[in-house]
């Protein structure tokens, strides 16, 4: 099935006739065809928007949330459609798909309908002066969403649901590697009512037509999750414009174990931290610090239950770990798992890629662990984004702070702990955006979510992602 771009409500072909190989990564197949859109694609998607956005930005907020509901409904009564299409588009396991990325993805549109109702903005009474300021909270306009393609559909509404229900009209890029679900999205989008042009979706490469959506003058606000050099480049772009930017970037999450944690938890959710989504998600904690007095055990524990964990196609119920999104990407992993060894890394299970039968040209890769002599290695400071994880020992929470903090990335952290004082201690002095102790990846859609360091500027999720997508006017009222 070709892909096809979706604008004012229509599916279209690209207006230059290029178009992009998509591959099946669970066996290296191109399985269809995306376009490449160009500047006058995005423009036309603009012009839809811009159009769109008069009535949008009036409508009623229950007639806003009504439509956006029956998004989120039509997204669950299609869960399993759109479940196998993002596993095929990207290889995750199916089950996870139907488990995770499909339902946040209802989730998010759901939430937003439900937030929009609620989103209210301040009112300061200037005493003494007979003057009464309020704050209006109006939507910006165009706005764009580009999004990755590690959790496709999931991330892509995160930005979508929050933009329309704050009253903007959106143009939306999302990743080239896996855009299958969103195509499908415009059709359940023209099923639930909503209005032509409110959004619009162009497909194509981040240096085409994300570039050409980052520079359109008239797309006052971008909202990118991706890698931290893409989330520069994208910034030296739009800062002259003064554009609002919300960048989710990379991370390079520390998982700190103290001895005294819940072992069994621990070891459960660690394995999931680790290697879920083929560790393919920008919060799971790659650099794992264990307290020395438990280190021996958790290396033997981990490692055995990392060799249970089933490398094999997507839509086997038993798999646990499915492909890499990519050939570039596996390579990508695979060249730091040499690094690794390079520097001096143990490589304690994994390392190798696997050949799945009946799909030998799939992207598959053993879950890996590496313990590493010193943090300083390249394999604890970069991104990697795939199943590998370093472990190594500490003494101190002092030291372990010490090397947590030293990456130049700050998105998560997790620690393991049953000790008040020092998680209060410890969680006030962690260099990230979010903080999880004695969980993984628990998410109220209510919470800030995003970076600091390079992992990002800004917050999304909940009121924070309204206030971004909104810009705030104080009207002052002398009576
Ligand atoms: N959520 C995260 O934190 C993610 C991190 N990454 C990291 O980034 C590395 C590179 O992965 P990529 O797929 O190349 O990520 P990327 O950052 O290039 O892609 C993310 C999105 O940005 C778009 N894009 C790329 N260049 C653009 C430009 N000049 N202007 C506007 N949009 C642009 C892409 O088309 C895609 O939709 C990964 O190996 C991983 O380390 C990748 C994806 C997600
Ligand atoms: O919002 C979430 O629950 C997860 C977000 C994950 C990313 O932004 C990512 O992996 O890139």
């Amino acid at each position: 099935m070709d892909i096809q771009n979706y604008i004012n409500g229509n599916f279209q072909n690209p207006i230059q006739n290029n178009w992009i190989d998509n591959y099946n990564p669970s066996n290296g197949a191109i399985y269809s065809q995306i376009p490449n859109s160009t500047t006058e694609d995005v423009e036309e998607a603009y012009k839809a928007a811009k159009i769109a956005f008069k009535q949008w930005c009036t409508t009623t907020l229950e007639e806003r949330s009504r439509i956006m509901l029956k998004i989120s409904e039509l997204i669950e009564a299609n869960l399993d459609r759109l479940a196998e299409a993002e596993s095929k588009d990207n290889g995750k396991p199916v089950a996870l798909a139907k488990m995770i990325d499909i339902p946040r993805a209802s989730s998010n549109f759901r939430f937003f309908a439900n937030a929009l109702t609620q989103f209210a903005s301040e009112s300061h009474e200037s005493v003494g002066q007979n003057a009464i300021n309020y704050t209006l909270r109006q939507p910006i306009g165009v706005v764009g969403c580009i999004s990755p393609w590690n959790l496709p559909l999931y991330l892509f509404s995160w930005k979508i649901a929050p933009a329309i229900a704050a009253g903007n009209c959106v143009v939306a890029k999302p990743s080239e590697v896996t855009p299958m679900t969103a195509y499908l999205l415009g059709e359940l989008c023209n099923e639930a009512g909503l209005p032509k042009g409110v959004l619009n979706i162009v497909h194509g490469l981040g240096t085409t037509t994300g570039q050409a959506i980052v520079e359109h003058p008239g797309i006052k606000a971008i909202s990118f999750t991706g890698g931290t050099a893409t989330g520069a480049h994208i910034a030296k772009v739009a800062a002259p414009m003064f554009k609002k930017l919300s960048l989710e970037l990379g991370g390079k999450n520390p998982n700190i174990i103290f001895a005294d944690c819940d072992y069994d938890d621990m070891l459960k959710t660690t394995v999931r931290s680790s290697f879920a989504n083929q560790g393919q998600i920008c919060l799971c904690g790659s650099r794992i610090f264990i307290e020395e007095s438990i280190y021996e055990k958790f290396k033997v524990d981990f490692v055995e239950r990392i060799k249970t964990l089933k490398v094999g196609h997507p839509s086997e119920a038993d798999t646990k770990v499915g492909a890499l999104v990519s050939k570039p990407h596996l390579e990508k992993v695979m060249r730091y798992i040499d690094i690794a060894k390079e520097e001096g890394g143990t490589v304690l299970c994994g390392g190798n890629k696997v050949t799945v039968e009946g799909y030998e040209n799939g992207y598959y890769l053993e879950p890996t662990v590496i313990e590493v002599p010193t943090d300083d290695c390249r394999v604890n400071q970069e991104e990697i984004f795939g199943p590998v994880v370093t472990i190594m020992p500490f003494k101190t929470e002092d030291e372990v702070l010490q090397m947590a903090n030293k990456v130049k990335y700050g998105l998560s952290a997790t620690l393991w702990t049953n000790d008040l004082k020092r998680t209060m201690r410890m969680t006030k002095q962690l260099e990230a955006g979010i903080v999880w102790v004695n969980t993984w990846l628990m998410r109220d859609l209510r919470t800030p979510f995003g970076g600091v360091k390079n992992s990002g500027v800004g917050r999304e999720g909940g009121f924070e992602a309204l206030r971004f997508f909104t810009e705030a006017k104080n009207v002052c009222i002398k009576y």
